[in-house]
Formats: structure tokens, C-alpha cells, sequence
């Protein structure tokens, strides 16, 4: 499967080992939101890759920048609830091909992928499958059997078939509420614990960027547009990790128009106050009139505004409403 960017970049999406491209440059990890830590463990196969393919003349030698990762998360396999994801699958390949990434191979994680031991990790897919001529990883990367093995382990492993392993240390970030480098640790449980308390601010700084929901318009109630306030409800793959329930300021791109952002409202929740019966992301775009169904939205989260209430009629709700907006635009006012 290829992703083509706007600018015709391209991520090749390998469903198994056999259908990558190779050789390759190699950072390894389940790489989930990819945060500010990920970024900082997939630069150097970006910039090892970039250096080895301008000393080759030909084409049968070219390096494939690559991302490895486990399909589905390990997590998942092992416990057999579903685990949401800061960054579904398109949404990581959107993401990995705006950091320069050439190919993501995801590595159907299943009883046989779990049951290699190191060493047969790294000599059946890394070597010989991959052809892996670099590779990176963070430091506290674990592999292979019972998780037994360690990122000094797989350099050792590597080292005896001549491929470097960057090990990139832990990044941290100095907040406020910070006692250990434990708490400081960008990790992906923070992020979705700070999402999970309403923090924005917090889960866009460890990202480097806003949380986004992506999914198409479809069809709700038709009760918006009667209180005027419309609002576009959106589809999202099914195991998007969703943020606290409440009310947000956000950003607003619609299909592939992604220079020009729009102010927006967005409501997670049940909607108690018209008897709702299961949770629904629904955005009001502000100053904006048209037609959105079956549109892709992509929602950039700014801030959390409140949480969502019960409210007595439709009245007091649009009353509400018209309060978000101008907190939306206050937060969002000299950004655009
Ligand atoms: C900014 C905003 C805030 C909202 N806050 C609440 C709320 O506090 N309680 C609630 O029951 N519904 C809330 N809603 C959801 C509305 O009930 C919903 O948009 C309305 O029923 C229209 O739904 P429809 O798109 O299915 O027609 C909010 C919606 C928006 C856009
Ligand atoms: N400013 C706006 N923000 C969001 N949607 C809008 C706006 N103006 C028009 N629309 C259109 O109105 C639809 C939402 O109207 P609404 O009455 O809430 O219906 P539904 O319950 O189907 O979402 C959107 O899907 C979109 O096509």
C-alpha cells in the first residue's frame, strides 16, 4: 500500500516483512502519537539513510528510511481489549511522512512474532528480512521473547553482524508538577493522561504539536441548525483515544485545504441535554456556513473549555454555546 502526500512524497505501508523494501535503515518501536521522544529516535535513521544514498551511484543499493512497529499493539495481543491510539495507522503514516519517513512496516504481532528470542529477532527479521544497515532505538526499548531483551542487548546482537545501533536516551521535558525523571519522561501514557484530564496545553507540548481528530462528516440528529449552531459530527477510525468529555476551542482544516485554519467549537460527549444515548465529537465551525457531509475534517485541540452539562432546554444550551465562542475566540483570537 503507497501513501502519497499532496507533494507526492510517498510512505510504502508494508503489511509484512515480505512485502518491504530493502535495504533499510531501521528505528524500532510502537512509536504511538509520535511525540517529541519518537521524533528524536527516528532522526537518525533520516539522517543515515539521506548520507548513504548520496555515495550511491545506482538504485540497488538505496536505503529505505524505515519505521518497524507491531500491528496490532503488543498491548492488545496480550491482554485482548482493544487499545486506543493517540495516532491510528493512517494517521501515523500522515504523520512519519511529514518527518521525512520513507516506508513503515508493520510487524503482525501475534503468538509466533512474540515467541522469537532476541537473537532470532534480529537475525530473521532485522537481517534477513529487512536487510537492516542502521538501526535506532530509544532506551528503554524492550524486544523479542518475555520482552527479555534490551536496547545494549540488540546492539550487542547487532554488532556481531556489523550494524550500528543509535540508543537514544529518554527525552524529558521540565514541567511545573515535576519531582523525578520518571514524572519528566515523555512517554505516550503521559500524553494520554493529560488528554484524559482535559490538559491540551500539556499533551500539544510533549506531542510538538496540537492533538488532532481526523474523520469524515456525517449525518446527526438535525437538532444543531435548529438552535443555530450546525454542527458537523464526526466519523473516526474506531480506535482513536478520545480526550475528556467536555467542550473545546479547536482549529478547523477542511479536506485538503490544510494552509487555512478555521475557529471551531467541538463537543465530546453524550449530550444528556437532548438524551443522547452514546458519545459523539461534533464541531461547530464559527463565522462559517456550508455544506460538510461526508467532508474528511482534521480538528487540532487548543484548549478545554468545560465540561459538558445537563441543561434544562435547548434555549439554555444554545445560551451556552454562544458563551464557548466567544471563549473559543478568546483562546484562539490573535493565533489566525
Ligand atoms: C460547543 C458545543 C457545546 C455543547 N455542549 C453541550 C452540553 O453541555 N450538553 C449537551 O447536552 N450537549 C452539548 N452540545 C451538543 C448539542 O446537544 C448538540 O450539538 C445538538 O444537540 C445538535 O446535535 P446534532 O448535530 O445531532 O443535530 C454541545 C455542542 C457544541 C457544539
Ligand atoms: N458553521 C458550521 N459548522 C458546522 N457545520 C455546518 C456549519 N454550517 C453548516 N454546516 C452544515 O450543517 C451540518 C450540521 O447541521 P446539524 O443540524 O447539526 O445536522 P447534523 O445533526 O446532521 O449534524 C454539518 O454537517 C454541515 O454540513
Amino acid at each position: 500500500m503507497v501513501n502519497l502526500s499532496p507533494n507526492g512524497c510517498a510512505v510504502w505501508v508494508a503489511s509484512s516483512t515480505k512485502l518491504a523494501l530493502t535495504p533499510t535503515a531501521v528505528a524500532l518501536g510502537k512509536f504511538d502519537g509520535v511525540h517529541r521522544g519518537h521524533q528524536r529516535v527516528i532522526a537518525p535513521i533520516l539522517q543515515q539513510a539521506n548520507r548513504e544514498n548520496r555515495e550511491k551511484e545506482s538504485n540497488t543499493n538505496y536505503i529505505y528510511s524505515t519505521v518497524v512497529t507491531f500491528y496490532p499493539h503488543p498491548q492488545e495481543f496480550f491482554t485482548g481489549i482493544p487499545h486506543a491510539l493517540l495516532t491510528p495507522v493512517d494517521e501515523k503514516v500522515q504523520q512519519l511522512r511529514s518527518l521525512g519517513i520513507e516506508q513503515l512496516v508493520l510487524l503482525p504481532f501475534g503468538k509466533e512474532l512474540s515467541a522469537l528470542t532476541p537473537e532470532e529477532f534480529v537475525e530473521q527479521i532485522l537481517v534477513q528480512q529487512l536487510q537492516c544497515q542502521q538501526i535506532s532505538v530509544g532506551e528503554d526499548f524492550c524486544f523479542g521473547k518475555k520482552r527479555s531483551g534490551t536496547a545494549k542487548h540488540l546492539q550487542f546482537l547487532a554488532a556481531k553482524y556489523g550494524i550500528p545501533v543509535t540508543i537514544v536516551p529518554i527525552q524529558t521535558h521540565a514541567g511545573e508538577s515535576v519531582t523525578s525523571t520518571e514524572e519528566a519522561r515523555i512517554s505516550t501514557s503521559l500524553i494520554r493522561q493529560h488528554l484524559a484530564n482535559g490538559n491540551v496545553e500539556l499533551a500539544n507540548q510533549l506531542l510538538g504539536r496540537p492533538y488532532t481528530l481526523i474523520g469524515v462528516v456525517v449525518q446527526g440528529q438535525q437538532i444543531g441548525r435548529t438552535i443555530g449552531f450546525p454542527t458537523a459530527n464526526l466519523q473516526l477510525p474506531k480506535e482513536k483515544f478520545l480526550p475528556r468529555q467536555g467542550v473545546y476551542a479547536v482549529r478547523v482544516f477542511i479536506e485538503e485545504n490544510q494552509n487555512s485554519a478555521i475557529k471551531g467549537v467541538m463537543n465530546i460527549g453524550d449530550r444528556p441535554t437532548v438524551n443522547g444515548t452514546h458519545p459523539t465529537v461534533e464541531v461547530h465551525l464559527l463565522d462559517w456556513v456550508g455544506d460538510l457531509y461526508g467532508k474528511n475534517l482534521t480538528v487540532q485541540l487548543a484548549k478545554f473549555l468545560r465540561p459538558e452539562q445537563k441543561f434544562s432546554s435547548l434555549e439554555d444550551l444554545k445560551t451556552q454555546i454562544q458563551l464557548d465562542c466567544i471563549a473559543a475566540k478568546e483562546v484562539l483570537g490573535n493565533e489566525f
